[in-house]
């Protein structure tokens, strides 16, 4: 396998391989080119289909932009939002809620694979052991970053934190707008979806689940 980026792309000597570098190796994944000239001939096929001419100019590079931009906008396929997560556990006494809210989300939907965008509040109540905060925001946008409905991706969230924290509860609301309600379909340009899941206190408290829906009002 390295040497199939070796023989495309020869580092300078005495530079690291991208093999040593998460980013740079997702990078090279992300861009393989069997996979992005599959996608790309995918690409010239729907300009044809819409009537247009994918050897005009302005077109010309544009099946291979949409790969590559394609794969970018599913690479959370190629990551694993558990071992993130386990990748900064810290054992901590702490017992109070733990709350990131107004965590930035691009996803696409499955059903049109047209974007919906918004934000997402994740909290949790640990139980001797916390995460590294960012973690909590690189979940999230690893399971953004596949086809989803808006359900399943607050559910994943909630059961990658419950999995590896085992904590005293997590709660995940997101709340989205959807391009195919806005900008085609129904067309309702001010909808907003707001989709929860909770576990542990967050369900068997009910002063917890007021004060976490208390925190994450605008
Ligand atoms: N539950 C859920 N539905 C979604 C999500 N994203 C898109 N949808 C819906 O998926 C449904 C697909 O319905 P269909 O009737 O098969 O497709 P359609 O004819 O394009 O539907 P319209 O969007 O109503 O024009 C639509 O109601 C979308 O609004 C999501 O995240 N969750
Ligand atoms: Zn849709």
């Amino acid at each position: 396998m390295p040497s199939a980026i070796s023989e495309s792309n020869p580092l300078p000597s005495g530079r690291r391989s991208c093999y040593d570098d998460d980013d740079c190796m997702a990078e090279h994944v992300q861009n393989d080119p069997m996979i992005i000239n599959g996608i790309s001939s995918a690409v010239s096929a729907m300009l044809e289909g819409i009537g247009e001419d994918p050897q005009r100019e302005g077109l010309l590079k544009t099946p291979e932009r949409v790969a590559k931009s394609l794969r970018f906008l599913t690479k959370g396929y190629r990551e694993d939002p558990e071992e993130l997560l386990k990748k900064a556990v810290f054992t901590e006494a702490y017992d109070e809620m733990v709350l990131v809210r107004d965590i930035d989300l691009f996803s696409m939907c499955e059903h049109h694979m047209l974007p919906f965008f918004g934000k997402a509040h994740v909290a949790y109540i640990p139980d001797g052991k916390i995460v590294g905060l960012s973690k909590l925001a690189r979940v999230v946008e690893v399971f953004a970053r596949r086809l989803q409905v808006q359900e399943r991706l607050t559910q994943q969230i909630r059961d990658a934190i419950q999995n590896v924290l085992n904590p005293k509860g997590v709660a995940v609301v997101i709340e989205a707008k959807h391009l195919c309600m806005v900008m085609r379909g129904v067309e309702k340009i001010n909808s907003v979806t707001t989709t929860s899941a909770m576990s542990g206190q967050f369900i068997t408290s009910q002063s917890t689940r007021s004060e976490f829906l208390r925190l994450i009002k605008p």
